[in-house]
């Protein structure tokens, strides 16, 4: 996979000292990661060890007990109402179908942050163009297309708004070798074109290496900050 491109000083998606709990059942304790831009992270670790959580607070979507996430230089606020930086980190999930409103057709699924956002739909066709999305399959709903073809659409949705940062939580994990490397193949053109940071959580060691360019942290091997 190719090297990193662009480096911005003192950017960086930054978790310090997070600590999540489940009931009794503390998941996260006082962990720390940071994403550069441009950079491509692989996290690795058992099943069950909080990766998909440290997502989740990373991507802003889960506010941890105790912890700081730092974007760009500036701390995270306003978690209560959607922290405003949102629409800063990318996030897609392993599952489409849990990740998608199963009334929606998949247009709507790519177009919906733009419609959030109030922007030009012109860019949802743009992207399922790249993504191989012919307009029959965007007029479909989730329950008439393949996982793949789903998983594409959710790539396209995570795109629109240009984040700066893409989380890929067992991204093609139940995909195919060749939807795989598409889409693989596809957040890398956007990482390279943008300076995008991308943190690639995955089982598959193989592809972990492969796609960060041995930049792999194994989270059970990672202490919790002191
Ligand atoms: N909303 C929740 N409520 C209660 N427990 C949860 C919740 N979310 C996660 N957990 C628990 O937290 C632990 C970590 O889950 P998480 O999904 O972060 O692990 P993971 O490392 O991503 O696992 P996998 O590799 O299997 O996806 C698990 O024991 C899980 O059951």
């Amino acid at each position: 996979m190719p090297e990193t491109t662009v480096l911005q000083a003192g950017g960086g998606l930054e978790a310090d000292g997070i600590t999540v709990s489940f009931g009794r059942h503390r998941v996260l304790d006082r962990a720390c990661l940071s994403v550069r831009p441009g950079e491509v992270l692989g996290l690795a670790g058992p099943s069950g060890c909080g990766k998909s959580t440290l997502a989740r607070v990373l991507a802003l979507l889960l506010k941890p007990a105790a912890g700081t996430i730092t974007l760009d230089g500036r701390p995270v606020t306003g978690w209560r109402h959607r922290a405003p930086q949102r629409t800063a980190i990318g996030l897609i999930f392993q599952q489409p179908r849990l990740a998608v409103d199963p009334r929606f057709t998949l247009f709507d699924v790519v177009a919906e942050p733009l419609r959030a956002a109030r922007r030009p739909l012109d860019r949802a066709h743009e992207l399922a163009e790249e993504l191989g999305l012919t307009p029959e399959l965007f007029g479909r709903r989730p329950h008439e297309v393949s996982d793949g073809q789903l998983q594409r659409a959710c790539v396209a949705r995570a795109l629109t708004l240009e984040p700066r940062y893409l989380i890929c939580d067992e991204m093609t994990t139940m995909l195919d070798a060749s939807t795989q490397a598409h889409l693989v193949g596809r957040i890398e053109a956007y990482r390279e074109r943008t300076g995008a940071g991308v943190l690639a959580i995955s089982h598959d060691a193989e592809l972990l290496h492969r796609w960060a360019d041995g930049n792999v942290r194994d989270w059970q091997q990672t202490p919790a900050a002191a």
